[in-house]
């Protein structure tokens, strides 16, 4: 990525702590100059200490873009500080889960461009997917902004609209919690079926790690690679004959697991 219009202007970063670190990681790594950076978090780790990035220090006036990754709790005391680079300068790009576009904007100004973004933890090894949308005055030249800088960290995709936001948090945005709650699952069953809990945990790990890999780049869709491992009468057609069973397998546990966090998303709105 271009960084010179960030370098000269400035980037701000509110809140430093699991995604605004990846989102920051995945700059560096792509070369942006930490003294162009701004950071403002209460408790930064060793890690952002040691980046040469700018720490709790005064901000720029008109960066070119502020990037907020504080927890949403945190927004109304959080957001305020940053008022005065409201009204079209600055981009704001927030990741936070279920914040409106209508909540920034009552705070910053209905004329400040704010992208709305939903990353997700595999972003720190350039592995995340984001979503992106953006508010009535987001240019296209504010949502390539946008996309350029989530690039550094993974896929993006653009959303037809805010909508669907919360339902990309439920689906991709926690979607790693329940793929790493699988591997636990996993390992768990592999001791019950005699296994240490080690090799266990090797095997669960290595095959949601290999499968997925396998998913996104194989020219079948997951349904066929499904089955291309289950052979008629065999072991994988008993086992997914318990994980497919309907009602009660893993579609039903999953619709319910989504639509709760979509719910939560809802929540965090209001
Ligand atoms: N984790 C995830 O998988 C994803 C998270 N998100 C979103 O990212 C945002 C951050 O989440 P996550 O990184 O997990 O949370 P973290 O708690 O790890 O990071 C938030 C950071 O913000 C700091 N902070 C708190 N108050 C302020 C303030 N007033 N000004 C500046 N910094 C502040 C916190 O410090 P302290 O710890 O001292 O409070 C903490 O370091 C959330 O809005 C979440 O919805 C989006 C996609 C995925
Ligand atoms: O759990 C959360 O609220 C955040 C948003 C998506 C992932 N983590």
């Amino acid at each position: 990525m271009d960084f010179s219009g960030i370098e000269s202007r400035g980037l701000v970063l509110l809140g430093c702590g699991k995604m605004g670190s990846a989102l920051l990681a995945g700059w560096l790594g792509e070369g942006l100059s930490p003294a162009a950076v701004h950071v403002t978090d209460p408790s930064p780790s060793a890690w952002l200490k040691g980046t040469g990035v700018a720490l709790n220090g005064p901000l720029p006036e008109a960066p070119a873009v502020v990037l907020i990754a504080v927890k949403p709790q945190m927004m109304a005391a959080a957001l305020p500080s940053l008022t005065a680079m409201g009204g079209g300068k600055t981009l704001f790009v927030t990741v936070a889960a279920g914040t409106t576009l209508a909540t920034y904007e009552a705070i910053l100004g209905a004329a400040t461009p704010i992208v709305r973004a939903m990353p997700n933890t595999p972003a720190a090894i350039s592995r995340g997917i984001t979503a992106i949308c953006g508010n009535a005055v987001a240019t296209e030249a504010h949502l390539a902004l946008a996309e350029a800088l989530l690039t550094a960290v993974g896929q993006v995709v653009r959303l037809p609209g805010e909508h669907q936001m919360d339902a990309v948090t439920a689906l991709s945005g926690s979607g790693p919690g329940y793929v790493f709650h699988m591997i636990e699952a996993m390992a768990r069953a592999g001791e019950a079926v005699g296994l240490a809990p080690d090799l266990a945990m090797t095997l669960a790990k290595a095959t949601v790690a290999g499968a997925g890999a396998l998913a996104e780049v194989a020219a079948e869709t997951p349904a066929e690679l499904r089955q291309n491992v289950t052979s008629p009468g065999g072991t994988t057609a008993a086992g997914l004959a318990v994980l497919m069973a309907e009602p009660g397998g893993l579609t039903d546990l999953m619709t319910r697991t989504v639509a709760a966090a979509e719910a939560r998303g809802k929540a965090l709105g209001k």
